[in-house]
């Protein structure tokens, strides 16, 4: 339990106010951007992409909310307490989980749209990727997300539990991990009591085995294409993406 913090409400707040800070887009911002769609023509620009461009061109825009989510770790307390080498396995393996779960923030669930290159996209705009099923289930999981209606403050609380996770693997210290990720789920079963939903508890970890899922299979993907397509993805994708998911 980091001596720094007083209590468990010090701690709450210390989170929510690093993912409000650390979220690249406010949710006001893109609530009236999420009618804002592609037209024929764009979606034929996307669709006309080759595979490794597509994928390039994803990977940089998703590199994009990784930085902040790194952002995000780093004003989580106790986690710059813990070694490099830990905070690295930690992003390694946590980071895109937490970008999956704030994508549900950029997400409408009318349309079935993600927020994309600055407008709302539907599925059909990822088809030169060619991993229908992993966009299928990106999608699916932000539906799952959005339907359990999350307040900011629960998912600053969610995304940071997402991350500090003590099953991780090749930790140097899993006890010290252990210790913040003991913290951070009090933190999120207090605000739970705090907004009379503890029901929403086992909800969220039935999320996090789904998040599990959609990330290695995001990693099948990546590999696949990093064979296929050796020198895009060794040369051309953004150093932290490959850093972090390579
Ligand atoms: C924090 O939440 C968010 C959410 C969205 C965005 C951002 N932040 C900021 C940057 N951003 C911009 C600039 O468009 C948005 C973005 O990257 N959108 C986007 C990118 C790729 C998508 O599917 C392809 C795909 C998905 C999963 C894994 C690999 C994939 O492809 C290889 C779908 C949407």
């Amino acid at each position: 339990y980091p001596h720094s913090l007083r209590n468990i409400d010090e701690l709450c707040a210390s989170i929510v106010r690093s993912h409000r800070e650390t979220s690249q887009y406010r949710v006001e911002e893109l609530h009236a951007l999420r009618w804002k769609l592609f037209n024929r023509e764009e979606i034929q620009a996307y669709q006309s992409k080759s595979v490794d461009e597509m994928w390039q061109h994803c990977a940089i825009r998703l590199t994009e909310a990784v930085q902040y989510v790194v952002e995000f770790a780093k004003h989580i307390p106790g986690f710059r307490m813990l070694s490099q080498n830990d905070q690295i396995a930690l992003l390694k393996t946590g980071s895109m989980e937490v970008v999956l779960v704030r994508m549900s923030r950029l997400f409408n669930t009318e349309n079935n749209t993600v927020f994309f290159d600055g407008k709302f996209a539907g599925t059909e705009v990822f088809k030169s990727l060619a991993c229908g099923d992993l966009i299928t289930a990106v999608f699916d999981f932000a539906h799952g997300m959005c339907a359990l209606k999350l307040t900011e403050q629960q998912i600053a609380l969610f995304s940071a539990l997402v991350l500090i996770n003590a099953d991780r693997p090749c930790l140097e210290d899993k006890g010290r991990v252990q210790r913040v990720q003991r913290s951070v789920e009090f933190g999120l079963t207090h605000i739970l009591h705090r907004d009379n939903q503890e029901s929403l508890m086992h909800k969220l970890y039935q999320r996090v085995a789904v998040l599990r899922s959609l990330c290695s299979l995001h990693m099948e993907k990546l590999r696949w294409f990093s064979q296929r397509y050796p020198l895009t993805a060794h040369s051309l994708f953004p150093p932290l993406y490959k850093e972090l998911f390579a």
